[in-house]
């Protein structure tokens, strides 16, 4: 199986690592620092997990990680270690006109929407754009003090689900569905989603917020971040090494691949999103919230299709290029990666939630024809101007099963037993993170897990 170098380092090593995503990579960086010695098994043929850019596609659409704000502290030191460029992207994506709604055929703009007969929400947040309205009720309403809390057991009483949260705000079951569950932000809809864990993420974002509006991505794609910083790695980082089984001993964690080969060493992080490692045998078995939450632990299905534009229709029609749809289509973003910020190198489609699973049960060419079809439909000036490209699906992606983690009503003190060590195996990755999210949640969990390796 290939290697990202030369194995460098014989003999046994102080901790296996299982999977080079951020959380995996970051980890061995601050393992290598305190002077042990690390060995990386990662499933797939590359580093990086949910970091995942096109690079043979204009303007290296991500089909992972977007971006980081402002207040990444962690992200943006470990770009500098690596020494990739970050670009600010935030401008970008606030150029040009908002993205319309489309409700079945007809395109409005806000102002539009507010007026639309057949526009469900209460009076005072008629001109709230579909997309826009669940952030904006949990950023406003949110019930907690101290947000960092939120998993705190003793506001445990609070984690109704966000479908009762948004009642609670006046929503009709016509508003939550066409506000959340059309394309939910998290999870697959509004029923199944911790209130709490929306309100974690609300006060995250303000956070970030309050450390600048820039958001940041690495220029020329983001995937070159985890591939620089696994160079920087001194251990093996061994590439298409399934993990199927751990052991552990006395004398030892045992750690078995699919190639048949096994590792052992007196400690293992493990970083495989729950829903991987729910495949893989551990012995002792796990108990407790955490056997649990290995079994059960959500995770957001997402697909996305890159397509390009031969010309630019949206000036024929005089439309914004962007859309927001209630159907099939989904949601169409432009991308303006280019040199020139005001170009658009394309647009990634995207399907949250049931949307994606319904797309996953069609033949990626068919999904390709659909989304190409359907613009065409909504507008005639496209007609014969767009190619889709890339089709993409995170819940068929084996080694994730989905996009993020999410959490469902009434779990919201799992994180902390998922996060405690089981023997001498230590648990990281970004559903573990209680006081960051997305890649800075996943670099937190590396912190707290290298911690308890070392002993601190
Ligand atoms: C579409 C999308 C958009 C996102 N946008 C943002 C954003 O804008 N900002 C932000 O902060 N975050 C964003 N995120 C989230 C961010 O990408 C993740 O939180 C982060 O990359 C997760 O890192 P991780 O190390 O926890 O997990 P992963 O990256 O999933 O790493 C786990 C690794 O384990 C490997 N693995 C799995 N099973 C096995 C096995 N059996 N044996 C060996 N190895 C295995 C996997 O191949 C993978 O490499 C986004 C994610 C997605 C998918």
């Amino acid at each position: 199986a290939p290697t990202m170098k030369a194995s460098a380092s014989a003999g046994q090593p102080d901790v296996l690592i299982l999977g080079a995503g951020i959380s995996g990579l970051h980890s061995a960086h601050l393992l290598e620092e305190m002077g042990m010695k690390v060995t990386i098994l990662e499933a797939r043929e590359r580093v990086g997990g949910r970091i995942l850019t096109l690079m043979d596609q204009p303007g290296y659409p991500e089909m992972g990680f977007n971006s980081m704000a402002a207040g990444y502290g962690r992200g943006i030191d470990a770009a500098q270690r690596a020494g990739v460029e970050l670009q600010e992207v935030g401008a970008r994506y606030r150029i040009g006109p908002p993205s319309q709604v489309y409700i079945g055929n007809t395109a409005m703009t806000r102002e539009e929407w507010a007026r639309f007969p057949g526009n469900p929400f209460p009076e005072q947040y008629k001109s709230v754009m579909p997309g826009e309205l669940v952030g904006m009720l949990v950023a406003q309403n949110g019930r907690l003090e101290d947000w960092t809390r939120w998993s705190d057991p003793a506001n445990a009483a609070l984690d109704v689900s966000l479908h009762e949260f948004l009642k609670g705000q006046g929503l009709s079951d016509a508003a939550i569905h066409l506000a959340n569950d059309l394309a939910p932000y998290y999870g697959i809809n509004a029923y199944g989603t911790s209130s709490l864990m929306m309100e974690f993420n609300d006060g995250f974002i303000k956070t970030m917020m309050a450390a600048g509006m820039e958001s940041l991505a690495v220029k020329g794609g983001n995937q070159k971040l985890p591939i620089a910083l696994a160079e920087q790695i001194k251990g093996d980082i061994l590439l298409g090494r399934e993990v199927l089984g751990i052991v552990q001993e006395d004398a030892g964690t045992t750690v078995f691949c699919a190639d048949g080969s096994r590792f052992t060493a007196p400690k293992v992080i493990c970083s495989l999103p729950l829903s991987a490692l729910r495949n893989v045998k551990i012995d002792p078995a796990l108990n407790g919230v955490q056997a649990e939450a290995v079994a059960q632990l959500g995770y957001q299905p997402i697909s996305m299709a890159f397509i390009t534009a031969e010309s630019p229709f949206w000036e024929e029609d005089g439309l914004a290029p962007g859309m927001w749809t209630d159907g099939l289509l989904g949601n169409v973003m432009p991308q303006r990666y280019g040199e020139d910020p005001n170009e658009i190198t394309g647009f990634i489609v995207q399907a949250r939630g049931n949307l994606a699973l319904y797309w996953d049960r069609m033949d990626p060419e068919a999904v390709k024809q659909m989304i190409v079809r359907r613009i065409e439909e909504l507008r005639p000036a496209a007609k014969g101007k767009v190619k889709a490209h890339t089709y993409f699906s995170w819940a068929k992606e084996r080694f994730n099963g989905g996009d993020v983690s999410y959490l469902a009503p009434g779990q919201s003190t799992w994180v902390n037993d998922m996060a405690q060590p089981a023997g001498n195996m230590h648990f990281c990755g970004e559903h573990l993170a209680t006081s960051a999210r997305g890649l800075e949640g996943a670099m937190e969990s590396a912190e707290r897990a290298v911690l308890e390796v070392l002993g601190v």
